[in-house]
C-alpha cells in the first residue's frame, strides 16, 4: 500500500465480540502485529477485540491447500496483533461480511481458517450457524488462578486452547482486565483463553472470558463451545456415546449463543453477526500505523 491509497475497512460484531474487517482479496497487504494493535486500539485507532483480514484462500500461503473447498480465508488476529488459529464469533461475522459485500450467496458456504475449513449457514438476515469441528478434551489437570484464588479447570481445544473453570459466582473472576487470570505455561505454552462458568438452570450456563491476546471480551464463540462441551461432560452427557444431541444456551456479557454437540462429536454454534459500519482509513494515519 502506498500512502495515497485509501484502505477500506468494515466494523462488525457477534454478541459484542467486535472486529475490524479488512478486505484484502489478493493478499497484498502486509499487516504487522504493531499495525493490527494500532487499528484495534479503542482510543487511538478504530477499536476492536480482533481483526479479520479477508483474503482469497488461493492468495494466502497458509490457506492455499484449502482453496478447493473454501474460496475465502479468515486471517484472524487478536487485538494485540498476535495470530490465533480460530475465532468462533469472528467466523460468523466474516460470513455476514462476505454476504454483505456480495462475495457469496446466502445459504451454505465454507470458510478457510488456520484450524481448518469451517462450514457456515448464513441467511440474508438473522443468526448465523457454524459447524465448529470437534472439541478435544484433554485429560491433564489444569488450575486457573486469578487474584490469589484458584479453581480446577478443564483443558478443551476448539482449534484454539481453552481452560474452563466452574465457579460459584461470576464476580469471583474479579476485574479480569486489572488482574488477568493465568494457567500454567507448561500446559499452554502458546497462552490460553480462560472461561469462568456458572449454572443458570437446566441447559443454560453463563460465562465470562479472558482471551489470549485481547483481554476480557464480552463474548468468545470458541470459548462458548468449549464451555458447552465441558458442561455436558460434567453433567454426564456425551452425545458420541448416547447418540442424542446436547444443547446448551451460553449467556455471555454481550448476549447468548446456542451450542449443540452432535452424535458425531462435532459442535454447532448459532448466534448473531452484524456489520455496523464501513469506511476507509485515512492514508496518513494508516501510513504511520504500518511503519
Ligand atoms: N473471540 C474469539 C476467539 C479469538 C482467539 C483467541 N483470543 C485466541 O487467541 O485463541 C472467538 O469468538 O472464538
Amino acid at each position: 500500500m502506498t500512502s495515497t491509497q485509501r484502505l477500506p475497512f468494515l466494523k462488525g460484531h457477534g454478541t459484542e465480540n467486535d472486529f475490524v474487517i479488512v478486505p484484502d482479496p489478493d493478499g497484498r497487504l502486509d499487516l504487522p502485529a504493531t499495525a493490527v494493535a494500532r487499528i484495534c486500539d479503542r482510543r487511538a485507532g478504530l477499536g476492536g477485540d480482533g481483526l479479520l483480514r479477508a483474503v482469497r484462500s488461493a492468495a494466502h500461503p497458509e490457506a492455499r491447500a484449502q482453496a478447493d473447498e473454501a474460496e475465502w480465508f479468515m486471517d484472524y488476529r487478536n487485538g494485540d496483533g498476535s495470530i490465533a488459529e480460530m475465532c468462533g464469533n469472528g467466523v460468523r461475522v466474516f460470513a455476514r461480511y462476505l454476504l454483505h459485500a456480495g462475495l457469496v450467496e446466502a445459504g451454505d458456504l465454507a470458510i478457510a481458517t488456520r484450524a481448518g475449513v469451517r462450514r457456515v449457514h448464513v441467511a440474508k438476515t438473522g443468526d448465523v450457524t457454524v459447524s465448529m469441528g470437534r472439541a478435544e478434551l484433554r485429560e491433564e489437570s489444569v488450575v486457573v488462578t486469578v487474584d490469589g484464588r484458584s479453581w480446577p479447570a478443564r483443558n478443551v481445544n476448539m482449534g484454539n486452547p481453552h481452560a474452563v473453570a466452574f465457579v460459584d459466582d461470576l464476580a469471583h473472576a474479579g476485574d479480569l482486565l486489572a488482574v488477568p487470570p493465568f494457567s500454567p505455561a507448561s500446559v499452554y505454552p502458546g497462552g490460553v483463553n480462560i472461561e469462568f462458568v456458572v449454572d443458570r438452570g437446566p441447559g443454560r450456563v453463563a460465562m465470562r472470558v479472558h482471551e489470549r491476546g485481547s483481554g476480557e471480551t464480552r463474548s468468545c464463540g470458541t470459548g462458548a463451545c468449549a464451555v458447552a462441551v465441558a458442561t455436558a461432560r460434567r453433567d454426564g452427557a456425551d452425545p458420541t456415546q448416547t447418540g442424542t444431541p446436547v444443547t446448551y444456551t451460553v449467556d455471555v456479557l454481550g448476549g447468548s449463543l446456542s451450542i449443540t454437540e452432535l452424535p458425531d462429536g462435532t459442535v454447532e454454534m448459532t448466534g448473531p453477526a452484524e456489520i455496523v459500519a464501513e469506511g476507509t482509513f485515512t492514508p496518513a494515519w494508516m501510513g504511520a500505523a504500518l511503519v
